[in-house]
């Protein structure tokens, strides 16, 4: 797991311990009333600053944070200047822009947003997705605010005709409220257990429930700042994935070896590994079968213990580097990883192949998904770095003649080059 990865739990608790702190005192005291002019200067601010993070994320096609980011603007927009205004002119109108149901229904909508994934390079449809969802937050905020009094009412009295007195009085929420926050509450851990990225979901959704128990000025602003920082927060983390993490098997890719390589100390192991055969297993099964076997490949090199880190080099080829080691201390942990993919049967799935002609490819689509277990052998080369050098490059061509000699050997099995 990578550092920011862990991290990240760590951020999302201080930020909110922050936050609950700051709404605490401002509830309990009336020391922070004394800051409310100077706070409420920081709105356009705000604004600026959460549509500087839209167009960065639309720069960078992100849509989901480009959809929390925009309704955050919305929200504090509309909290100092489009309620104010609605509450003079028209009284109907002020209960659909009431800034609770606001935060509500964007509670409510996150993980229904945070499920949708919108293809990278979608653009237009991106655009659309914000679009969409920002009329159907709009939408979903004025069925809630509809529904928020009759709903209490309706239970109210339902309660009553069982002779149980209503504890509504004092509780924060309405029964509406409350059962909405628990069902978004329950989809974020899913989210979050699904991929601990989406962290950053559940602690905007708590950072809006918490502005909405206590409306007020300074929990909005503390939301739409707190809000942002986590989308940039997102945003760059994303990017950095994105950037040094190879697409198709998700472990670290060439750039992060580059990298990888000025961090290590003057001692280390390094192993070039290259899956045997593979132009005729693509050549068999076809490259989409041929991906799988990557991946499951790269998943199996990533789970290398003792202390190995794993990259994708480049195309069916990976390297282990061990910082700290040399040939001797690795040369176990790399036989029982070459024993290991040998015995793995691996589940691919196969289409049938080879198309003959444009119709049969459109049917290729509809052709049912055969699943073929196979097994795979990778052929491994392992150096260590010269004594008192840490010129990496100078190990990996040792490490890859290690690995010719290990293809010429006959494959799956381990060479080394001293
Ligand atoms: N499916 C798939 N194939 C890839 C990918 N990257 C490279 N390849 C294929 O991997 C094959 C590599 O074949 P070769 O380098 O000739 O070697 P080999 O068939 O593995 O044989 P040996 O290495 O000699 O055991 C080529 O056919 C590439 O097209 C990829 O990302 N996905």
């Amino acid at each position: 797991m990578s550092a920011n990865r862990t991290a990240f739990p760590i951020i999302f608790v201080a930020i909110l311990s922050v936050c609950l702190m700051f709404l605490i005192i401002h509830n309990t005291t009336s020391f922070l009333s004394l800051l409310s002019f100077p706070v409420a200067s920081l709105v356009p601010f705000v604004c600026i600053s959460l549509m500087f993070i839209i167009i960065l994320n639309l720069a960078m096609r992100q849509a989901l944070t480009m959809y929390v980011a925009s309704i955050i603007a919305f929200i504090t927009i509309s909290h100092f200047y489009i309620i104010p205004g609605l509450k003079v002119s028209n009284e109907n109108l002020k209960i659909v822009a009431d800034s609770k149901h606001l935060l509500l229904s964007f509670i409510t909508l996150l993980p229904i947003f945070g499920l949708i994934k919108i293809p990278a390079h979608r653009i237009l449809k991106s655009v659309i997705y914000l679009f969409g969802s920002v009329i159907a937050w709009g939408f979903f905020s004025l069925v809630i605010a509809k529904l928020d009094l009759p709903i209490l009412h309706v239970v109210e009295r339902a309660l009553s005709s069982m002779g149980i007195k209503p504890p509504f009085q004092n509780f924060l929420l309405s029964p509406l409220q409350f059962v909405l926050i628990s069902i978004s509450t329950m989809v974020l851990v899913i989210l979050l257990i699904k991929s601990l990225h989406n962290v950053y979901l559940l602690a905007i959704a708590s950072l809006a429930a918490l502005a909405m128990v206590y409306v007020s000025s300074l929990s909005i602003i503390l939301f739409a700042i707190l809000g942002s920082v986590l989308c940039l927060f997102s945003a760059i983390i994303t990017s950095r994935n994105m950037a040094f993490n190879d697409e198709l098997t998700g472990i670290p890719g060439r750039r992060s070896l580059t990298q990888y390589a000025q961090e290590v100390s003057g001692q280390f192991a390094v192993v070039m590994i290259d899956i045997d055969f593979f132009k005729n297993f693509n050549d068999k099964y076809g490259h989409d079968a041929g991906d799988d076997v990557i991946k499951l490949v790269a998943s199996k090199i990533a789970k290398t213990g003792n202390r190995g880190r794993a990259f994708r080099y480049g195309g069916e080829e990976f390297t282990l580097v061990f910082d700290g080691k040399y040939i001797d201390d690795v040369r176990e942990t790399i036989e029982d990883l070459r024993v290991q993919l040998e015995s793995y049967p691996m589940a691919i799935r196969i289409q049938n192949r080879p198309q003959k002609s444009a119709s049969e490819s459109k049917n290729r689509r509809h052709a049912p998904v055969k699943q073929e277990i196979v097994k795979v052998t990778c052929s491994f080369g392992i150096a260590q770095s010269s004594l008192g050098s840490n010129d990496f490059k100078a190990a990996i061509k040792r490490a890859d003649s290690a690995l010719y000699k290990a293809k010429k050997g006959g494959r799956n099995c381990v060479r080394t080059v001293e």
